[in-house]
């Protein structure tokens, strides 16, 4: 068993568990999970197995490249990228139990939330990497299938606090995600984004969410740098803020025609995360963009454009 595969009896100072995290590897699974700087509002995920680390922490490491290089240069597809994923502070070593583990760190998307609410979504019909072993690429095509086949997607897991039920935590992990179909998968969206009874979800919602996943699929339709396997894009916005804001904001079936929102503005993002399986684009495949990913964001797209 490696080092990040059990819970932790013994947490240096100045961290503790991130409780809000919705997927991936966690306690629940035996493994360390993410952690919460107490101070700085960042986030320390353990690199886990050697070449998923290497990867990601590869990955993070150009993005930051690009960020600290000289303002003058003309946008591209890395500055792009760097306006879609959280901002990264490097890869520490912190003591856990007695052992070196090396995290990444990362700006923590829900600092500040009130009631944070986090979807994470799997995109990708394919999940298993250029490596999997066989056995890794068995497991990986029999779990979402439904969700995997038609949206090129699958939820792991997702958290609201319910304004109409007075905030009341509402979770839902694997086990939920693994049963949605394309009958019901946009009623997982709707309860995520704290739909009405009628079906109205706020538009100031949908459109900041809407801003930030055009970006990511813009970058998608043009980059042919990498092939993202197992990536997720997570979407969290504050629920305390919906709670104040005006109802005209929503929209619904019976007001198709609202205008665009000028309330109270919920804080609303959507980041690309988890690049463990991030792989530079194979020769045979030069010049030519990434269809996997890209079939799942479209998707992504598609669903809150049809809330709209
Ligand atoms: N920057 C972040 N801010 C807040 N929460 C985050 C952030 N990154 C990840 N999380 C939380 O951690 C969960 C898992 O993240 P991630 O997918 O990167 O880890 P993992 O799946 O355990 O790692 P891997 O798949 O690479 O082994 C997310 O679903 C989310 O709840
Ligand atoms: O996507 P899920 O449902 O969380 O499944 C994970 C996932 O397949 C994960 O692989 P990775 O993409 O994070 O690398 C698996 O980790 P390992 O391959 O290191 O075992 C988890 O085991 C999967 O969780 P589960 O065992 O519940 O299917």
């Amino acid at each position: 068993m490696s080092e990040w595969e059990s819970i932790p009896t013994d947490l240096p100072a100045g961290v503790m568990q991130l409780a809000n995290q919705v997927a991936g590897h966690t306690s629940a699974q035996g493994c360390l999970g993410l952690l919460k700087t107490t101070r700085d509002g960042t986030i320390l995920k353990p690199t886990g197995k050697v070449l998923c680390g290497i990867r990601e922490i590869a990955f993070y490491e150009r993005l930051q490249h690009v960020r600290n290089r000289n303002d003058d240069e003309p946008e591209d597809l890395w500055t792009v990228l760097c306006q879609v994923v959280p901002r990264y502070f490097g890869h520490p070593k912190l003591p856990i139990d007695g052992k070196e583990i090396e995290f990444i760190q990362l700006e923590d998307l829900t600092e500040g939330h009130e009631w944070p609410c986090i979807m994470d979504v799997k995109i990708g019909r394919r999940t298993w990497d250029p490596l999997a072993t066989p056995e890794k690429r068995k497991a990986e095509e029999n779990k979402y299938k439904a969700c995997r086949q038609r949206f090129g997607l699958c939820i792991p897991g997702f958290q609201l606090y319910s304004v109409r039920d007075g905030g009341k935590l509402i979770r839902h992990g694997k086990d939920y995600g693994k049963k949605l179909t394309e009958d019901n998968i946009r009623d997982a969206f709707l309860l995520y984004l704290n739909a009405t009874e009628d079906g109205g979800v706020s538009r100031t919602l949908l459109e900041q969410f809407l801003h930030d996943l055009h970006l990511i699929r813009d970058w998608a339709r043009k980059q042919t740098m990498f092939r993202l396997y197992s990536s997720s894009v997570l979407l969290v916005y504050d629920a305390a803020r919906l709670r104040d804001e005006p109802a005209e904001n929503r929209s619904s079936p019976q007001r198709a025609s609202l205008t665009n929102s000028n309330g109270t503005l919920p804080t609303a993002k959507a980041r690309m995360i988890d690049f463990a399986h991030a792989f530079p684009t194979e020769a045979c495949e030069a010049d030519t963009v990434d269809e996997n990913y890209l079939q799942g964001i479209d998707s992504l797209v598609d669903i809150f454009e049809q809330f709209l």
